[in-house]
């Protein structure tokens, strides 16, 4: 991708004209955009995050990641239309203005690079990562199950041919201690966004119990907000609530690890549909979630700048 210009942002991409892209992008908005690397995956793929900022040093962050699960395709899509979103936007709207001013983005568009390649090779169904034990015939951990945070506890297993196994440990697979050891480190994550598809809903911790975390009336009033932008936007009902109330119980995931480390506002979307084309959704869907989804995130963003 010499520039994004000539990107489709209505296409569904490979891992290298996403990585390719994200070298054009930060080209070309180099005074708003860098890319780091923080770590590299299993099969050695690096794993990049764009940073959105003006600025500044060690100041306050969001956190927003896509494509944990790699057949997720929708999610890595709508990351890269919310990058140019952001950009986009600085300057013209006052959240995102006023946003940037104090705070900065991190966006990780390709969280699961191993597994999606895998989902353009062989198999458009694959969820996991690619690790594989000695001696273990089936392949991948879940990344949604192996953050310490209710490790191991219902909503994950621990058989590796598992399509929600936890992994050996907590924090094993490098795609999600790259993340974790990078936010840690940052020590000032105050917001934390894990796209996911599908079901159409925006969720809260705890995923691990039924136990409401304590700032759940914020919580809920705030979803209920973001799902309602979202909905003005193209009429898309989501539902709303806690993990464990709303969807199922599933332990080790990223946003009750997050919520334990302090970020008190983690949230978890559930992009469209609700099953029709489930994880095969067409392109022409790809626009139209993104630009919902982005005014559910713009909300999210809002509160957190304000509070
Ligand atoms: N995206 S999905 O189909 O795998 N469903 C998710 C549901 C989910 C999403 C966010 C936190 C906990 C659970 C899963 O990890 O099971
Ligand atoms: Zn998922």
């Amino acid at each position: 991708e010499r520039s994004t210009s000539s990107f489709s942002y209505s296409s569904y991409h490979t891992l290298e004209e996403i990585y390719s892209w994200i070298d054009s992008f930060v080209t070309e908005h180099a005074d708003l955009v860098s890319k780091i690397q923080i770590g590299h995956s299993f099969e050695n793929r690096p794993i990049l995050v764009l940073k959105f900022s003006t600025g500044g040093s060690e100041r306050q962050a969001i956190w927003i990641d896509t494509g944990i699960h790699s057949r997720e395709w929708i999610t890595h899509a709508t990351g890269i239309w919310t990058a140019k979103q952001i950009v986009s936007d600085y300057g013209k709207d006052y959240i995102l203005t006023s946003l940037l001013n104090t705070m900065d983005i991190f966006l990780e568009i390709v969280s699961n690079p191993d597994g999606f390649a895998f989902t353009h090779s062989m198999n458009r169904l694959w969820r996991k990562n690619k690790s594989n034990q000695p001696g273990i015939a089936c392949i991948g951990v879940d990344l949604n199950r192996n953050w310490r945070s209710g490790f191991g506890g219902n909503g994950s297993k621990d058989n590796p041919c598992s399509e929600t196994y936890h992994g050996p440990y907590p924090h094993s697979e490098p795609e999600v201690s790259a993340v974790a050891n990078f936010i840690t480190a940052h020590g000032n994550i105050k917001a934390l966004i894990s796209i996911h598809s599908y079901s159409q809903m925006l969720m809260y911790p705890y995923g691990h119990s039924l136990e409401p975390i304590s700032n759940q009336e914020e919580m809920y009033n705030l979803a209920k907000r973001a799902v309602q932008a979202l909905y003005e936007v193209h009429g898309i009902k989501y539902l709303y609530g806690s993990i464990s109330t709303t969807l199922y119980v599933a332990s080790g995931i990223t946003v009750d690890w997050a919520y334990d480390s302090g970020i008190k506002y983690s949230f978890s979307f559930e992009l469209r549909d609700t099953g029709r084309y489930g994880f095969l959704l067409p392109a022409t869907q790809i626009i139209p979630t993104a630009q919902e989804t982005w005014m559910a995130i713009r909300t999210i963003l809002k509160h957190t700048l304000r509070h």
